[in-house]
Parts: C-alpha cells; sequence; structure tokens
C-alpha cells in the first residue's frame, strides 16, 4: 500500500500573514486537500507563530471532524509547555516532536535519541497517554544506537528527515546516496518495531523515487513544494499529483 499523504498547510499561512486578511483560508485549502483525496493535515505551529497561528488549531480540528473523520490531524513541533497544552486542547491523531530551536528557519536535523532520551520519554509517555500517536523526526543516517534509543523513548513512529535528499534531487549521485540512507535509517527503525514516516522538501519529481527505495513508509507530510505546485496545478489537482507519485 502507499504511503499516506498528510498536507502541510505552514506555506498558506505564512502567505495568508503577509496581510491582516484571512485568505487565502487554511482551512479551505485543508477541505480542497481532503476532499481530493489526501488523508490527513500537518501544522508546525512555531512559537513566534509565523505561519500557522495557534489560533488556526480549533478550525482545522473541527474540519477533520464534522467533515472528514477518517482524515488524520498531525502536529508538529518542539515540545515547549505551551506546544504540550497545546496539542492537549487539540487532540491531533499524532504529535511529530522535532527539536527545533525558536530561532530557527526551518527544521534541518532530528533528534539526538541516546542524548535527549530522559527528556523525551515523559513527553511522550504523557502524549501517548492521552491517544496521541507519536513520532519523533529523525536524521536520515541515524545509527542502530539512535533508533534503539528513539524506542526506548515510547515513541510509535520515527519521522525520517529528508531535506539532504531533497535538496540534491538534481544531481543524481548524491540523491541515490541521501536514498540509501533512508532505506538503511527506515529498515532499522522497522525492525525495533517503529512505524516510519518522512518529510521535508519531498516534490512531485523527487517523491516516487523515494517511495520505491523506502517501501515500509507510512506517512509522508509535504507542505512546500505541494503548496508551489498548488500554484500552478490548484490544490486538488497537487494533491492527485502527489498521490500518484507515491504510487512510485
Ligand atoms: C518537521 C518538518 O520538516 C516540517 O515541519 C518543516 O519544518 C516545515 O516547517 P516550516 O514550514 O515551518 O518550515
Ligand atoms: N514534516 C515535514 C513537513 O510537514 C513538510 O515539510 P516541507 O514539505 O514543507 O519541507
Amino acid at each position: 500500500m502507499p504511503a499516506k499523504l498528510s498536507v502541510n498547510l505552514n506555506a498558506v499561512a505564512m502567505l495568508r500573514n503577509r496581510r491582516d486578511l484571512p485568505w487565502p483560508s487554511v482551512t479551505a485549502l485543508g477541505r480542497i486537500a481532503l476532499a481530493a483525496g489526501a488523508h490527513g493535515l500537518t501544522v508546525h505551529p512555531r512559537p513566534d507563530q509565523r505561519h500557522i497561528r495557534f489560533s488556526d488549531l480549533p478550525d482545522l480540528r473541527a474540519l477533520i471532524d464534522d467533515e472528514f473523520p477518517e482524515a488524520e490531524f498531525n502536529i508538529e513541533g518542539y515540545p515547549t509547555e505551551e506546544f504540550l497544552a497545546l496539542v492537549e486542547r487539540t487532540q491531533p491523531e499524532q504529535v511529530t516532536l522535532v527539536p527545533d530551536d525558536p530561532a530557527q528557519a526551518t527544521s534541518d536535523h532530528g533528534w539526538p535519541f541516546e542524548r535527549q532520551g530522559n527528556f523525551l520519554r515523559p513527553v511522550v509517555a504523557r502524549l501517548r497517554k492521552r491517544g496521541m500517536r507519536v513520532s519523533l523526526f529523525c536524521d536520515p543516517d541515524a545509527s542502530q544506537r539512535e533508533i534503539e534509543a528513539a524506542r526506548d523513548t515510547g515513541a510509535d513512529r520515527v519521522e525520517l528527515y529528508t531535506g539532504p535528499y531533497g535538496g540534491c534531487y538534481a544531481s543524481s549521485t548524491k540523491a541515490d546516496s541521501e536514498l540509501k540512507k533512508l532505506d538503511r535509517t527506515a529498515l532499522l527503525a522497522q525492525a525495533a518495531g517503529l512505524g516510519v514516516n518522512a518529510g521535508h522538501d519531498l516534490t512531485v519529481d523527487n517523491l516516487p523515487a523515494l517511495a520505491r527505495a523506502v517501501p515500509n513508509l507510512a506517512e509522508v507530510s509535504i507542505g512546500h513544494g505541494l503548496t508551489a505546485d498548488a500554484l500552478e496545478y490548484g490544490m486538488a489537482g497537487s494533491v492527485r499529483r502527489f498521490l500518484a507519485a507515491l504510487e512510485g
């Protein structure tokens, strides 16, 4: 079965935030994405709310609950107390914990699981106890020890950081070596009993090779590349193009 597609709405929110006006509407674009076949919506509320605002979350939660009850909501972020309270209020199906510094422009690395295990363990337990699946952002070349430390936090899944692969896709030899790293890490995660998600800088062009190289992918979350594609093909057209790309 192909991986599920979760559409990340951060880039739509960023466009909306250029003006003090309510368009483009994050909820309306989320509705079009889900109606076109996307399996879920992802948001990554950052502490400065420069993309998704905390006030967007109830509307997106209601959209899924009222109109697309089969879909999943995935909220990503660094687990500050403010973030944890936000997800507890929103009750997404999945929370993806990311080791981002508040000043970071975008996510660019996974957790150092061995070093941060003691920090992550109670956070993962707190979220899972409230019924949320927990995924942890993971370097594309994490070692077996790191993957085992990820499993020992009690998390359900890891999300492989695909930035290095996405960023070099045009140069095929480098892309091949990045794909091999991702495949190896995905297999280590699977052997440790963890599900495997992936995301960052994925596009309709680089997705088929990833889907073929990492056959145990459960879900990809895609925002920047899909929103850029939607300027050309419309949100519904782009969702259909990315779903087809996931078939490999
Ligand atoms: C964890 C991850 O890779 C994505 O959430 C990515 O960081 C998108 O976030 P921005 O859209 O805020 O760059
Ligand atoms: N988890 C990755 C994500 O949600 C989207 O990242 P990007 O496609 O905006 O790079």
